[in-house]
């Protein structure tokens, strides 16, 4: 087992160390240094009816019936201050008044002193097993990104019917859980921007394209057709089940990985079922200077802290764009989240079991009446 594997570092402080992803003419193919090729539109195909759709049979108070159970997921790697995040993110759902819990799935390496902390903000704890792409192959990725393929075990929690991932450096400001009511069979999420040095290699940077303003430069004829829609896998909205986990693994066993390795694999996956959500949903920082336009910062509901620096429990205001004043706003609004005791939860409510530990309050929640339906239509493709 590989499980003592370290988490990699940054990959900004170390992006040259890698082999470069060499641009092609062909905007669906990244081509790798060993001359290897990978076409996205010809990755192997993938069962794409494989969603369960509708409620499950389960016990509420003893009672066995039809419901929908959903909850907020997050993922958690090593003994570093992530665990903030989620602590952060916990206490940010309350602050929204979220009707959902949130499930921490944990890799074996997460100390115990972090899951007591995380057990008593009311987080329902999972333990998964760490997953690697094929051996030898990681090289092609950022180490920093690899410990991420470990997230596809989420599809496994299939006690859930619709779940909402959410990155350990992510906050709500909002309550955001009208997203649950979307129509099933769809894999919902933000589209990405290309516009940060993170994503130098690519074609799409090469030529200045980004897919948040189309029209800026247009895609050029002998480049071929634009590349599909890309998705920030920071946020998402899916339906955890079982034949499109063995699926999921199945798959990224024969997948050479790619710079933004489980990123990278979920776009080419969900390809077909990708619907966009608006930006408020997961506004990656970078959009304030790359498309300032695009953002009204007043309607964010959630926000990914993902720019190089940005993590509020590490900031300092140095990096590129860090002095910006809505960035520093974002991080104070973050830090008044985490600071404040009264979003704490109450630890007379705490319940402990052997595998899990939950608040009542959460355990109550999961059986209240649903929200109103509240659909967010999606933008037009880009
Ligand atoms: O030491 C670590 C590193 C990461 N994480 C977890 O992994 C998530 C992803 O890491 P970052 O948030 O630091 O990465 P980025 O936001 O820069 O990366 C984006 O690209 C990645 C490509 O692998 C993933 O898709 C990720 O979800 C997406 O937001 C974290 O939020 C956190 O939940 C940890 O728990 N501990
Ligand atoms: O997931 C990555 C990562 O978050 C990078 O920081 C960002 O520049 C990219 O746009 C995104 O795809
Ligand atoms: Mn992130």
């Amino acid at each position: 087992m590989e499980q003592k594997r370290s988490v990699g570092r940054h990959p900004y402080s170390c992006w040259f160390t890698f082999p470069t992803i060499l641009t092609t003419n062909n905007p669906h193919l990244f081509k790798l240094t060993y001359n290897k090729t990978i076409n996205f539109n010809m990755a192997p195909e993938v069962q794409m009816d494989v969603f369960s759709g509708t409620g499950k049979i389960s016990t509420i108070n003893g009672t066995t019936g039809y419901y929908s159970k959903r909850a907020f997921v997050t993922f958690l790697a090593g003994n570093g201050d992530y665990v903030k995040g989620v602590v952060g993110l916990a206490k940010g759902l309350r602050k929204a008044k979220s009707a959902y819990p949130l499930v921490v799935a944990m890799l074996p390496d997460v100390p115990e002193e972090h899951r007591e902390i995380l057990k008593s903000q009311g987080c329902i704890l999972r333990e998964i097993e760490p997953i690697y792409p094929p051996e030898n192959q990681t090289q092609f990725a950022m180490a920093y990104y690899v410990i991420n393929y470990s997230k596809l075990r989420i599809w496994n929690f299939e006690e859930y019917s619709k779940m909402i991932y959410l990155d350990a450096d992510i906050q709500l400001f909002d309550n955001i859980d009208h997203l649950f009511d979307m129509a099933d069979g769809y894999f919902y999420a933000v589209m990405d921007c290309f516009c940060e040095n993170s994503w130098c290699n690519s074609p799409q940077f090469s030529i200045g394209y980004c897919q948040q303003c189309p029209d800026r430069v247009a895609w050029p004829a002998e480049m071929g057709s634009p590349p599909a829609l890309y998705f920030n896998a920071g946020m998402f909205v899916f339906e955890p089940s079982r034949l499109t986990y063995d699926n999921l693994l199945r798959t990224v066993r024969i997948t050479p990985p790619t710079l933004f390795a489980e990123q990278d694999f979920l776009n080419m996956y969900f390809r077909k079922m990708y619907k966009p959500i608006p930006l408020v949903y997961n506004l990656v920082l970078a959009m304030l200077w790359r498309h300032p336009d695009n953002v009204e910062l007043a309607k964010v509901k959630v926000v990914h802290y993902c720019a190089a620096g940005s993590k509020p429990w590490r900031f300092t205001g140095e990096e590129v764009n860090m002095d910006r004043e809505d960035i520093k706003m974002l991080v104070a609004k973050w830090w008044d989240i985490y600071n404040d005791e009264s979003l704490d939860l109450k630890a007379e409510t705490t319940v402990n079991s052997e595998e899990e530990t939950y608040s009542k309050s959460s355990s109550m929640m999961v059986s209240m009446p649903e929200p109103a339906i509240s659909y967010i239509p999606a933008p037009s493709a880009a």
